[in-house]
């Protein structure tokens, strides 16, 4: 189980929020992720990794909110991020220094940055969103205790209607033209073989460049266990190998009945 992180938003979603740390080491997990710290303070939530036995994989900035009160309330708002949003700015930035916080305190070393969702209002601009991405960059990469790389996650429309970064080029364009060694590319399999139809493909694509340095996988469509559906699960993982990925695999799905019983892909390739 060394290289899959429980994704804890998704998965033990029938228990607490603080007891599935527990269930997840249980179920021999050795990492986990989930997107939104921010309903608890830094050193609860570093409490329950600790007494689980378990590193802190990821985390993403706030789905918007520019105070504490405005974080918690984004997501049932219906924000998915600000970095694109030109009329988010005093949000995008407190939103990074945010995460930078919690980042520092859990000893999580990825941050996904999330865009937005581009509203009648705020279209999103891409200018903006590369500046606002090298600012975060820069900021990240002064927070010198314990690194931490900033990346993009492409989010398929159907799940997302709006999202503003939605494709793998659109990621891997933003990335090169950046150039920063703290920006790296985030591909969920899931949202690639919904939106580009074929993952495996896309990942041979953009492995050579080593800038995907996180990966989330679902079955595709429905979003349960990987064995769900039509996505190539076994061949990526055998591709993961020969591409030598160094990272962690989130397992970000919705199971389809207890996440114990669904784990039977993952015993099957006995890690
Ligand atoms: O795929 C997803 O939905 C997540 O990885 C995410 O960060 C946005 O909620
Ligand atoms: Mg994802």
């Amino acid at each position: 189980m060394s290289r899959f992180a429980a994704n804890l938003g998704f998965l033990y979603a029938h228990k607490p929020f603080e007891a599935r740390f527990a269930a997840a080491a249980e179920d021999g997990f050795k990492g986990v992720e989930y997107a939104s710290p921010y309903e608890w303070p830094a050193h609860v939530l570093a409490q329950h990794l600790q007494e689980a036995g378990l590193q802190q994989v990821l985390i993403n900035t706030p789905a918007g909110g520019a105070d504490a009160a405005g974080v918690r309330q984004a997501w049932a708002q219906g924000l998915r991020g600000t970095a694109c949003l030109v009329g988010q700015e005093k949000a995008f930035r407190y939103g990074v220094e945010l995460a930078l916080e919690y980042a520092q305190a859990l000893a999580c070393p990825r941050i996904h940055v999330m865009a937005g969702v581009a509203t009648a209002a705020d279209a999103g601009d891409r200018r903006t969103w590369l500046h606002r991405l090298a600012w975060a960059a820069e900021k990240a990469a002064s927070n010198s205790q314990h690194p931490v790389t900033l990346l993009l996650e492409a989010i398929n429309h159907v799940d997302m209607p709006g999202y503003w970064l939605h494709t793998q080029a659109q990621a891997f364009a933003a990335l090169q033209e950046i150039g920063h060694p703290h920006l790296a590319m985030q591909m969920d399999f899931y949202h690639c073989q919904m939106t580009e139809g074929d993952a495996l493909a896309q990942w041979q694509r953009y492995a050579p460049s080593r800038l995907v340095q996180h990966i989330q996988i679902a079955g595709a469509p429905g979003r349960h266990e990987p064995d769900v559906g039509q996505l190539p699960w076994q061949e990526l993982l055998v591709a993961l190998d020969e591409a030598a990925y160094p990272g962690w695999v989130g397992l970000e799905y919705h199971p389809q009945t207890t996440t114990t019983a669904g784990l039977g892909w993952l015993k099957q390739l006995h890690l």
